[in-house]
């Protein structure tokens, strides 16, 4: 086997997965990420008022495979299951809505998964990968300052489609399908208050106008936020309408239309913050598990490729060391 590194761009879930399979496999990784820290839509902001879980706010295992990875999570402390007393809204009337699905939720706080996966892994964050070259055998990379890495065996592309095709075209069939994966943008806000709103309610499917979702962030275990938080988050077709909005402007319409619906009085947060999420899930799930060009050794996965959930690319990422470790043992 190969001594020379595999460059994984992305350290959120997928390409943390990716690692690990090929870590397992005896096989050297280095991660870039753009930003600070891992996690990705899966990473948890850190404020005033606590961190904050503005992008994924639980996550659902179905598949066996990735349900035996979450088990594994629980047995280090990085997960625990969150049981939410669950409403929705239906016919314009806010309702319980309890159902049998098991949800979890990094602990304290979602960051902790991806910190947890990350471990001691060679990793470049801070660092915008703007260009992918193939030598006569190795692979070389570029960032956004004109900073060159590499040799490396193989490239895995763990990031949004949209983002993903100006890194693909040495691949130019990947390329073109990561081109026509539509992703859709998401406003999240989280409010803030003293004291805590008298509701039974820890989470809600609204669907409906601006609201898609909110929840009670201490309602999930481990955490222990001064203010009672909540985060909404708003439908693809709002977001998409308000992309340029100010971030004042989508707390005042999100914070409105978490009062209109809430089924008791709404004092004034005392925290209050927005994040525009440009690529937060493909318009249309796709069931290629990754994609690849095996012989050049370049592969592309994330939840864009299976599912556009935690679940799908951590399965994505899989399926991305799964098909570098097959081509390597032929
Ligand atoms: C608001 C919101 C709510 C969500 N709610 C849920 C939910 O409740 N349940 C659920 O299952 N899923 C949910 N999701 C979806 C879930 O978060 C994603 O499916 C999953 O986290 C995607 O992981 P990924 O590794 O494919 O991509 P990402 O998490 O996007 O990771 C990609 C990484 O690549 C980095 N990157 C990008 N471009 C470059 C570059 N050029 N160079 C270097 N680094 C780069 C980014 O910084 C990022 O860290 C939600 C997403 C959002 C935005
Ligand atoms: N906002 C974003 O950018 C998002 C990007 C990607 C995913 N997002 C949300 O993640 C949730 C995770 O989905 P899943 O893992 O499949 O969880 P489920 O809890 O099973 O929800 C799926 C879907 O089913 C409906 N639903 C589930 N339980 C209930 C319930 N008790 N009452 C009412 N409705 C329920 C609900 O929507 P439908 O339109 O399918 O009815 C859930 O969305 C998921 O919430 C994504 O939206 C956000």
């Amino acid at each position: 086997m190969s001594s020379v590194s595999i460059a994984i761009i992305g350290a959120g879930i997928s390409g943390l997965s990716a690692a690990q399979a090929l870590q397992e496999a005896g096989l050297p990784v280095h991660l870039f990420d753009k930003s600070r820290g891992s996690g990705g839509r899966m990473a948890s902001k850190r404020t005033e008022a606590g961190r904050l879980d503005l992008g994924a706010a639980y996550f659902t295992a179905r598949d066996r495979r990735f349900a035996a990875a979450v088990r594994d999570w629980q047995a280090r402390g990085w997960a625990s299951e969150w049981r939410p007393s669950l409403y929705e809204l239906r016919q314009g009337q806010l309702g319980p809505s309890q159902d049998e699905q098991e949800r979890y939720v990094g602990t304290p706080s979602m960051s902790a998964i991806t910190r947890g996966l990350l471990g001691e892994t060679p990793v470049t964050f801070g660092c915008r990968i703007t260009e992918i070259f193939r030598g006569t055998r190795h692979w070389t990379l570029q960032d956004a300052d004109g900073q060159s890495y590499g040799p490396f065996s193989q490239v895995v592309v763990a990031i949004p489609a949209t983002q993903a095709c100006n890194l693909l075209t040495a691949a130019p069939v990947l390329a073109g399908k990561a081109a026509n994966v539509a992703m859709e943008p998401t406003w999240s806000v989280a409010l803030g208050f003293s004291t805590p709103l008298e509701t039974g309610m820890d989470g809600c499917f609204v669907r409906n106008g601006a609201l898609d979702w909110f929840s009670r962030d201490r309602s999930k275990p481990g955490r222990d936020n001064p203010l009672d938080t909540w985060v909404m988050h708003a439908t693809s077709q709002w977001s998409r309408e308000h992309l340029d909005a100010s971030k004042e402007t989508v707390i005042e319409h999100l914070h409105g239309a978490f009062a209109e619906l809430l089924d008791c009085p709404l004092p004034e947060p005392a925290f209050s913050i927005a994040h525009r999420w440009l690529y937060a899930r493909p318009a249309q799930p796709h069931q290629w598990g990754s994609l690849a060009d095996v012989d050049m050794g370049i592969h592309a996965c994330g939840d864009w490729c299976l599912s556009g959930r935690v679940e799908g690319a951590w399965l994505s990422g899989r399926e991305a060391a799964r098909r570098i470790i097959e081509h390597l043992d032929k």
